[in-house]
């Protein structure tokens, strides 16, 4: 059914606290927003009492978000279309959207992480999915808490395409006085930062929880982005892009802010609960625990150091007790700080 309405409409798939929140920037800019959601019961709690409780506590939603389990319904006529899917369920949600998806629709994703299994990266899963050049898919990323962006707090953000009409196209779409977008033409090291430093914020939360001190905390972010930006060279990315707000903006957020899932896990994993029951305890997506497992192995494919990951590997997924991870840490071999 074409879209009669003159009002411009943007689609989000799917509604957690992310989601939501951009959702809510867009709304902000005057547009229609209809967000797909699995569940009845929750399309019904924001189009009808616009509140998404579980992910978004205490926050009323303003009448231009609908939400429905329509995928069509929620596809036809947007000129946006925005996917905020976790990284594991990104192809399930690229693929029920495909048929619905407006030809010139700009689409967008704002998913910080890579497939699980394939190790590809979210806008090659798209680009397969929708059939469309990888050069026309936009990602947004950079330092920005979902809770701190429904308050409207300042907040800056990088939106990447290959297309420098699709990323201002999105930039114009996002931007208002309390969410600033800049425009970045590397995907890939976009991307990679926008997950890799989710691993570093749970080494973090593990460091405050451990109490290693703050000399500890700020070794660990400073070489933490060095290991991100050896795997992203390795990847393609341009290394300046490491320093940008994607980079080092969103790595100091997620591994200084109680608001990060990644920081809160790291940090309830630190008294010896194991990784089952604190991502239990989270309901909610913690993206580092896969991210470290794919960037583990990515390094292998690659032939690159990342001792950080490596040790954070070890804990997650092979009971390595901390104390031996920082002993393994800080007893590696000499090294110059350029090399690795
Ligand atoms: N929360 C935040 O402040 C930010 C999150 N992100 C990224 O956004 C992505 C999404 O994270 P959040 O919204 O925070 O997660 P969340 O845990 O708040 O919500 C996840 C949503 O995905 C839905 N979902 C899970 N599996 C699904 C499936 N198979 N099919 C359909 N829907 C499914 C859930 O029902 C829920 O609505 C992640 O990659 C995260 O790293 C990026 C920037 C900020
Ligand atoms: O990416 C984020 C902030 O930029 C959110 O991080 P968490 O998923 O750790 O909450």
């Amino acid at each position: 059914m074409p879209n009669t309405s003159t009002k411009r409409k943007a689609a989000v798939l799917v509604a957690g606290s992310w989601g939501t929140a951009l959702a809510y920037v867009l709304a902000c800019n005057h547009f229609e927003v209809v967000m797909w959601t699995r569940t009845e019961a929750q399309a019904k709690e924001i189009s009808t009492q616009h509140h998404n409780e579980k992910y978004l506590p205490n926050r009323v939603l303003p009448p231009n978000i609908t939400a429905t389990t329509n995928m069509e319904e929620a596809l036809n006529g947007a000129e946006l279309t925005l996917f905020a899917a976790p990284s594991s369920a990104m192809r399930d949600v690229a693929r029920a959207a495909t048929p619905y998806v407006e030809a010139n629709s700009i689409v967008v994703h704002a998913t910080k992480g890579f497939e699980p299994e394939s190790l590809k990266r979210m806008s090659v899963v798209l680009a397969e999915e929708l059939g469309r050049p990888e050069a026309e898919i936009a990602v947004i990323s950079g330092p920005s808490h979902a809770e701190e962006v429904i308050l409207k707090l300042p907040t800056t953000v990088v939106v990447a395409s290959q297309s420098v009409d699709v990323a201002e196209k999105a930039q114009e779409a996002f931007m208002n006085t309390a969410f600033r977008v800049y425009t970045n033409n590397d995907v890939i090291g976009i991307e990679i930062s926008g997950a890799l430093k989710n691993i570093i914020a749970l080494a973090a939360g593990l460091i405050n929880g451990l109490q290693l001190g703050d000399n500890a905390k700020a070794a660990l972010l400073t070489r933490g982005l060095a290991e991100i930006s050896r795997l992203g060279v390795a990847m393609g990315a341009n290394p300046l892009t490491f320093i940008g707000l994607a980079g080092v903006g969103d790595l100091v957020v997620t591994a200084t802010s109680q608001h990060s899932r990644n920081w809160r896990a790291g940090y309830m994993l630190a008294d010896g609960t194991p990784l089952a029951v604190v991502l239990d305890r989270m309901g909610m997506v913690v993206e580092g625990v896969k991210t470290t497992r794919a960037a583990y192995e990515l390094a292998q494919q690659y032939g690159i150091e990342m001792p950080i990951t490596e040790q954070l590997y070890g804990v997650l997924f092979n009971d390595q007790p901390l104390d031996r991870s920082i002993e393994a840490l800080m007893g590696r071999m000499k090294t110059n700080e350029m090399n690795s």
